[in-house]
């Protein structure tokens, strides 16, 4: 273990001679490996779905199984807060590398000044591929029996291999959009089509259409070579995370799972794609919710709740307004927003987090009105009845938030919200042709290289869905099946369940023991394949 590492417990601490190795191939090291590590990238909504998978594995497998969730300093107390109190999981944190760009103490994307850092970042985070194979080597045998770790943190990839570890990458987008997302960047059907014309692309189900204006902007990024996080990811990740055992996927077969084996097929031979989702139903109960039952002042330090709860008297009359914890408007679009939501009549609570900067708003929206800089408590919010509608940047955690509102604490939760997705950067678009046109659960917001989405767009389309027309009925309903598949799916039997066991037992059974208590595989990740 690095010496500056700290340890969430004295027995975090427990180390064995680097000589001993955690390369796993030695007969003795293959049986009994019951250690899984989950190593998640410092960003909320990368951190927050693989906080919950550790608790969903406490939950259904802690009898046989431990959970070291790896951190760093800064990110304990966030950590912490999410996972359950059991003795299964514990938390070590290794020290966040210094660089020259980022300042110290900034150890969170949305704690970056500004988010032209995010390369820079990246880049800081790749430094920790020294310490982190240092606390591997000095776990004590057997080795762990998985790594699951962010698929930006491509080093841990080789750290895994060097190891004899299989690692599971996760990098916290649906099968629909990593599907769309690949296929688009690898096959390019976009290329050439015109504005409005629409287009198919190559493995899709012939009625889905995309235009040139819905192709994800991490498409776009993709295919410039300047980019700094195209450059990352050619110099970090690309070669390494396919060639990962399998791929950890926060949704569930009944959403988009028809799109997990055009998903499977850019990874190595044989490598599966493993539907465990929605991860925050599937980790049950766990303190985040209980303190959101118990009102916890740190996780609503804005008072949101409390705000809500004056309007509760008045069901579905706020529009809930969020973009994440990444994505930056310019103040000539938040002018517009503003306008727009004020424009609309309705109520707001705006969580605009420190994206908004210095912006202040242009209107005065008077006591209906309250925008955020602070933590809000989403879940809480997105299931308050006094809220009515969603305009979201469609991030996959928001999307699946808003789609299962108010479980597993609510037994009768409200209908859930509909959603004006408005992408922003990175796969939103997807997510938003998902949300509007393949799942129906909501309208989009016209984008395009950057174009500010106008106020009257803004107030019709929240108009559409907050006033209790046939539109907005539809669309509830549909939500509401959906909820009930993503409740069923994480229950007793269902495909998420049974997927986290299979998974668990696919792994145990991967680790083959030859006769003479040698390994009969020697590469724990299946060999060099690249797509
Ligand atoms: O004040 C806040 C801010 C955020 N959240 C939570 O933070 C997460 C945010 O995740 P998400 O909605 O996915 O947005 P981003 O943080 O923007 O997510 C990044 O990661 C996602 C998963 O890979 C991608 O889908 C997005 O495009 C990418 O921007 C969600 O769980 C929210 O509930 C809060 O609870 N309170």
């Amino acid at each position: 273990m690095p010496a500056s590492a700290a340890a969430d417990d004295a027995a975090a601490a427990a180390t064995r001679p680097a000589a001993q190795g955690a390369g796993g191939n030695d007969g003795a090291t293959l049986a009994g490996r019951d250690h899984v590590v989950v190593f998640p990238l410092m960003s909320k909504g990368h951190m927050i779905p693989l906080l919950h998978f550790a608790a969903a594995l406490a939950a259904h497998h802690g009898d046989h199984l431990r959970v070291t969730l790896v951190t760093t300093p800064a990110n304990l107390a966030f950590t912490r807060r999410r996972l359950p109190p059991s003795p299964s999981v514990r938390v070590v944190a290794i020290p966040f590398p210094a660089h020259p760009q980022i300042p110290p103490g900034v150890e969170s994307t949305d704690a970056l000044p500004s988010q032209s850092l995010f390369p820079a970042f990246l880049r800081a985070t790749a430094l920790l591929r020294e310490p982190f194979a240092e606390f591997l080597a000095s776990l004590p045998s057997p080795p762990p029996l998985v790594l699951v770790s962010d698929f930006f943190l491509g080093f841990t990839q080789r750290v895994a291999d060097d190891a004899g570890v299989r690692r599971l990458t996760f990098n916290g987008m649906s099968p629909f959009s990593l599907a769309l997302c690949f296929t688009l960047a690898s096959r390019r059907p976009h290329v050439g089509v015109e504005g409005g014309a629409e287009f198919h692309v190559p493995g899709f189900p012939d009625d889905v259409r995309i235009t040139a204006d819905e192709v994800p902007d991490a498409v776009i990024q993709g295919g410039n070579p300047d980019d700094p996080v195209t450059q990352f990811l050619h110099d970090e990740v690309r070669d390494w995370d396919h060639r990962s055992w399998g791929v950890l996927v926060n949704s569930f077969a009944a959403l988009d799972g028809d799109y997990a084996a055009i998903l499977e097929s850019f990874y190595r031979p044989g490598s599966r794609a493993w539907l465990v989702g929605p991860l925050f139903l599937a980790a049950g109960e766990s303190p985040e919710t209980k303190q959101e039952e118990d009102d916890d002042d740190d996780d609503d330090p804005e008072g949101c709740v409390a705000w809500l709860d004056e309007r509760a008297a008045r069901p579905g009359s706020v529009v809930y307004v969020s973009f994440g914890t990444q994505a930056h408007l310019p103040d000539a679009q938040l002018d517009e927003l503003a306008h727009g939501l004020v424009d609309s009549g309705h109520a707001f609570l705006w969580a605009i987090g420190r994206s908004g900067g210095e912006w202040s708003p242009p209107v005065d929206a008077g006591g209906d009105g309250k925008i955020v800089r602070g933590w809000v408590p989403q879940r809480r919010v997105l299931s308050h009845p006094a809220v009515g509608a969603f305009v979201t940047h469609a991030g996959w955690n928001s999307v699946l938030e808003s789609l299962a509102a108010g479980l597993p604490v609510l037994e009768s939760p409200p209908p859930p919200l509909p959603m004006l997705a408005w992408p922003v950067m990175a796969e939103q678009a997807a997510n938003a042709k998902l949300v509007a046109d393949i799942i129906g659960a909501g309208v989009r917001a016209v984008r395009g290289g950057g174009v500010v989405v106008g106020r009257a767009e803004v107030a019709g389309k929240v108009g559409r869905l907050m006033d209790g027309g046939e539109e907005g009925r539809a669309i509830r309903a549909r939500a509401e099946e959906v909820r009930e598949e993503a409740r069923a799916a994480v229950g007793e039997g269902g495909a998420s369940r049974e997927a986290l066991r299979r998974l668990v037992d696919e792994l145990r059974s991967s680790y083959v023991v030859a006769g003479d208590g040698t390994a009969a595989a020697s590469s724990a990740n299946g060999g060099s394949g690249k797509c």
